[in-house]
């Protein structure tokens, strides 16, 4: 492929491996955006728009769409904030993938209790540009100056090994599960900031002509995310708990409901955020609703 076959069209950014690449392939999916990646190649032409995928590391990505260089992307908030270009990109949808927080984590037998504890000492990380803010202001409350001040030292990864290695008394890395802190014998000890991921463009587009096709990719993708956000609830409800049984399950604007062939009972169908998809049962069930079904969106508009 030569930069002339990409000429003309809009370039989307797509992290190239680690936690959030499944996850972006399957919003490609979703979005009905078409391609087929040839093995080791990093910019593949996208077959039913006039688009190019580009597959890069989820850490360039934010400073790639900031300077303009690339019209879209996908990465996480935290990258965004590492690279300094909150103010050259819009966060235009959060994906509700790639879930984390950025931790001050300690040795578990450490007698470090505290960030004030470890103000002044060693602490390794991947983020050196936000762990280095947040001690900056800990040390200048603390009035630490010169070699007195915390020590911040970039790995690029396995940074749990850090403290064992007797490299940091401290770290800032993420953490989802937990596992792997826990693992490492660490805890947690201050949330420096919560992230996930989003897709972002350039606040201002080097190419106007691309800003119709952004918006319709947007909309698909937020049409996924939304789908994986929420469920459909259907049930069969005695006409007298009609009331009771719409205020359980209100739906995004109402519920739909329809007659049975029984007069005295209706069916509802409303959509229903997922993570309430047990207490929404419970609560139908214990009102007399009967045939409670929940079904999984593939995707959506709302
Ligand atoms: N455990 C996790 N759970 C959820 N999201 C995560 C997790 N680890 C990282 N992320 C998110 O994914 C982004 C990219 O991190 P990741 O470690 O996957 O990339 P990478 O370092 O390029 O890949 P790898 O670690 O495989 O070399 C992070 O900036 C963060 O937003
Ligand atoms: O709380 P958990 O669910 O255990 O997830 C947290 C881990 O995930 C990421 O590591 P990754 O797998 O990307 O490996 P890396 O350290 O080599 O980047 C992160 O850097 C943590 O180490
Ligand atoms: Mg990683």
């Amino acid at each position: 492929m030569n930069a002339d076959s990409l000429d003309g069209r809009l370039l989307f950014a797509i992290p190239k491996k680690g936690r959030l690449h499944e996850k972006c392939l399957e919003l490609l999916a979703g979005a009905d955006i078409q391609f087929r990646r040839h093995h080791r190649l990093d910019v593949c032409l996208v077959k039913n728009h006039p688009m190019a995928l580009v597959f890069l590391p989820a850490a360039d990505i934010p400073s790639f769409v900031g300077k303009g260089n690339v019209d879209l992307g996908i990465t996480g908030h935290d990258v965004i904030l590492e690279a300094k270009m909150e103010e050259h990109v819009a966060e235009v949808l959060q994906l509700n993938f790639g879930k984390c927080a950025l931790q001050v984590q300690v040795p578990e037998a450490a007698s470090i209790k505290s960030v004030e504890d470890l103000a002044g000492k060693r602490v390794v990380t991947s983020f050196e540009v936000l762990a280095g803010e947040y001690f900056g202001k800990l040390d200048d409350s603390r009035n630490l100056v010169g070699d007195g001040r915390t020590k911040i030292e970039y790995v690029s990864g396995s940074v749990e090994a850090a403290c064992a290695l007797g490299l940091a008394d401290g770290i800032v890395d993420l953490v989802e599960s937990g596992d792997t802190m826990r693992a490492a014998g660490l805890h947690a000890i201050s949330t420096i900031l919560q992230t996930e991921a989003v897709l972002i463009k350039a606040n201002l587009t080097k190419h106007a002509e691309h800003v119709s096709l952004i918006n319709l990719i947007t909309s698909r993708i937020a049409g996924v995310v939304a789908a994986g956000r929420y469920v459909i609830c259907e049930y069969n409800i005695p006409r007298d708990k009609l009331h009771t049984a719409t205020a359980i399950t209100p739906g995004r604007r109402a519920p739909t409901i329809s007659p049975l062939e029984d007069e005295d009972w209706l069916a509802v169908s409303a959509m229903v955020e997922k993570g309430r998809t047990a207490v929404v049962m419970d609560e139908l069930v214990k009102i007399g609703a009967e045939d409670v079904l929940i079904f999984n969106l593939d995707n959506c508009r709302v």
